[in-house]
């Protein structure tokens, strides 16, 4: 890649950086959720604070267990964060059940997360090899409670299916996803386009109501994309918490994410995680 790596400002030594707070699940395996978002964040020189919403029993292979942190727990974990430390930008994933996504409601309404602080709402609804993450009943929970606080939803193609029944399969029916989510509420969607396979770019739709973005990088063949989109919110939140406007803050997030994916490594015997350890490199 001829272009200079994505990056933001880094703190020097003892000063305090900017942070991000993400409230995900915990992924045994290293790959995705809370794990994948500390790792991006920490490489892009911010300080990551995590509210975890249920721990995974999880592998390369898929999803054997979950337990979920009670919704009182969750919320105050984030109320704990933001009152003291205080976050330039939330990121939510796997939020697991609908007591959990109403006590975050009720929370985030009360710290101004979604209308003075930014918030990045990745619609998790399962893991990259199709177990589920969260049950039925939350799915519209987190539509109608949260879908309407984001700043930012990044839903993936299989996310559009459920919320909308709406098939991706090109750029019309990828802008006309963007649109119909936009009704439900966030001020910015992005249909993020990792899992139209066959094609030889991976492109992502940026819509606000008015205008569509194309995002587009070339696809990498690989099937270890474990992760891929909690390294493109987390980035995204990231810049966000710089003070980035959100065309701005995805862009990096997609240059971010497209590293990561082509630098992506086997593990285990299912699905690879995406790496930012390339930054270590230089
Ligand atoms: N094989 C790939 N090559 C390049 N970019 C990819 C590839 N797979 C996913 N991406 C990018 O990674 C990000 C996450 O996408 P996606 O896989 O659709 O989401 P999720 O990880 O939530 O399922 C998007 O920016 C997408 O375009
Ligand atoms: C705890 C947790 N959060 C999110 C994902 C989704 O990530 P992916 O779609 O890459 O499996 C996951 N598998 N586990």
């Amino acid at each position: 890649m001829s272009a200079p790596p994505p990056s933001l400002p880094l703190p020097l030594p003892g000063d305090t950086p900017v942070r991000v707070l993400t409230v995900a699940g915990s992924d045994s395996g290293g790959g995705a959720g809370m794990q994948a978002d500390l790792r991006t964040i920490a490489l892009l020189g911010v300080h990551g604070c995590a509210a975890v919403t249920a721990v995974t029993v999880q592998n390369t292979v898929g999803v054997s267990g979950v337990h979920e942190v009670p919704a009182a727990t969750v919320a105050a974990q984030v109320r704990a964060v933001v009152t003291d430390i205080g976050v330039g930008a939330v990121k939510t994933g796997m939020l697991a059940s609908s007591a959990i996504i109403e006590a975050l409601e009720e929370v985030f309404g009360e710290l101004g997360i979604g209308s003075r602080v930014p918030l990045v709402l990745d619609p998790v609804a399962a893991s990259v090899g199709g177990d589920p993450l969260f049950s039925g009943s939350a799915q519209d929970t987190l539509r109608d409670r949260l879908f309407p606080l984001a700043t930012l939803l990044t839903p993936n193609l299989d996310e559009v299916r459920l919320f909308t029944g709406i098939d991706v399969v090109d750029g019309a029916s990828q802008r006309e996803a963007a649109r119909v989510l936009h009704g439900l509420g966030p001020r910015w969607v992005l249909v993020k386009g990792g899992h139209l396979r066959s094609s030889p770019v991976s492109t992502d739709v940026l819509h606000d109501g008015t205008s569509f973005t194309e995002l587009t990088a070339p696809r990498t063949p690989t099937t270890n994309d474990h992760g891929a989109g909690d390294c493109l919110g987390a980035a995204t939140a990231c810049a966000l918490a710089h003070g980035w406007s959100v065309p701005e803050a995805v862009a990096l997030g997609k240059e971010w994410a497209t590293r990561c994916v082509a630098a992506a490594y086997p593990l285990g015997a299912g699905h690879g995680p995406v790496s930012p350890l390339w930054r270590l490199l230089g």
